[in-house]
């Protein structure tokens, strides 16, 4: 990993942007909407960038970069029109250890700008750490198209939820358990309002009142790629994993969800211990290699609405 990712909180800190021209007015319009405080130095000012210095949404000054112009900021910008002068501020942000981003010129950033989708409070951010902007535009554009146009409604309203939640459940599963089948309700995923999803959620609450565990059982090819789509959504769902093979299926253990616990368990004694888990009511998610699925596993899963994904 060539960068680190991290959302860093901008709201009324003091970021200093250097230049004025176009590029300037792309970065000014990002720190805005995360409320930082801008102050903008370039002799020259685009009419857009006038507009908000005269309605006072930024600081401008008109005059030259000079080395003394960097003291008290949280980070910087440049986006000059000259090049040697933005690496000049790059190596003076350094020395006083403020964050920069030279435009353009990665071997003068210390932080790079992804490309990114706003939907508030969901942020995507996507980067190729510099390799190809233009792919990483191209990927954007997919996903914008793919992502639910509710994110926000759907985001701020869980936000508001937690605590109320908190009040219904007592354990950290319990409530991703239910954010999980909330989101998947059909009502949600079409939500246009607070008043569908206030309804939604007061209806699973009444219903999940005790929860229940739950078992699958997926077989393990050579090739994580032939998995159902179905498979990895319930690998994906389990809080234990337990494996009969850990060498063939390390491929399998790896894609199920990362915080579930994985242990490993002979083929004999899978069905004691899934049975134990299922009484605690914990979501069993049991990998076993192609073919050796039993009929008592079988039945076992079946007779807790289990299914058994045989693999392809
Ligand atoms: C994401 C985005 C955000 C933004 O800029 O706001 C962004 N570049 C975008 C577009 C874009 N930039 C360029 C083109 C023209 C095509 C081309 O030349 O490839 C296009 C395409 C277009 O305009 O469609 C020119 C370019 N850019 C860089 C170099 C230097 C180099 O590659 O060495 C050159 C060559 C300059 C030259 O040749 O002179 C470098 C950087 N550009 C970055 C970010 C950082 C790495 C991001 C990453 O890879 O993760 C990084 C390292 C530093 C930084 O600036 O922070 C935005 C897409 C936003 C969106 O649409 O969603
Ligand atoms: N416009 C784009 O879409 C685009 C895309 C990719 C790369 N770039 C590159 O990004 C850089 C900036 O592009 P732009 O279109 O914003 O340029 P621009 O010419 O519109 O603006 C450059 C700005 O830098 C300011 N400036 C120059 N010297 C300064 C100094 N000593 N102190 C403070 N400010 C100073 C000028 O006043 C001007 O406002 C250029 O190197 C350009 O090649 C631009």
């Amino acid at each position: 990993m060539d960068y680190f990712p991290v959302f860093t909180q901008l709201h009324n800190k003091p970021v200093l942007v250097i230049g004025g021209g176009e590029v300037a007015c792309r970065k000014v319009d990002l720190l805005l909407r995360a409320g930082a405080a801008i102050t903008l130095i370039s002799p020259r000012l685009h009419p857009a960038l006038q507009k908000l210095a005269s309605q006072q949404k930024l600081r401008w000054l008109a005059e030259s970069y000079q080395p003394g112009s960097l003291g008290g900021y949280y980070q910087v910008w440049t986006t000059t029109d000259d090049r040697e002068l933005n690496k000049r501020i790059f190596r003076d942000a350094q020395q006083k250890k403020i964050w920069v981003n030279a435009v353009d010129d990665p071997a003068h950033c210390d932080f790079i700008t992804p490309s990114m989708i706003d939907r508030s409070p969901i942020q995507v951010a996507i980067s190729s750490g510099g390799a190809s902007p233009v792919l990483v535009r191209y990927l954007r554009e997919k996903l914008e198209t793919q992502l639910a146009q509710n994110l926000s409604l759907l985001a701020d309203f869980a936000g508001k939820q937690r605590n109320r939640l908190k009040l219904h459940y007592d354990t950290v599963d319990k409530r991703r358990h239910f954010w999980e089948q909330f989101f998947r309700l059909p009502q949600v995923e079409n939500a246009q309002s607070v008043e569908v999803l206030e309804a939604a959620f007061v209806q699973l609450l009444a219903q999940n009142n005790q929860a229940t565990g739950t078992v699958c059982v997926v077989e393990t090819g050579t090739d994580v790629e032939m998995l159902t789509l179905k498979a990895l959504r319930l690998m994906q769902q389990a809080e234990m994993v337990l494996y009969t093979d850990e060498a063939s299926q390390a491929g399998f253990i790896d894609l199920c969800r990362r915080d579930a616990d994985r242990e490993a368990c002979s083929e004999e004694n899978l069905l004691q211990k899934a049975d134990a888990l299922l009484s605690q009511a914990v979501r069993v998610c049991i990998l076993v290699r192609k073919g050796r699925t039993s009929a008592s596993l079988s039945a076992f899963c079946q007779q807790h609405k289990g299914e058994v994904l045989p693999s392809l």
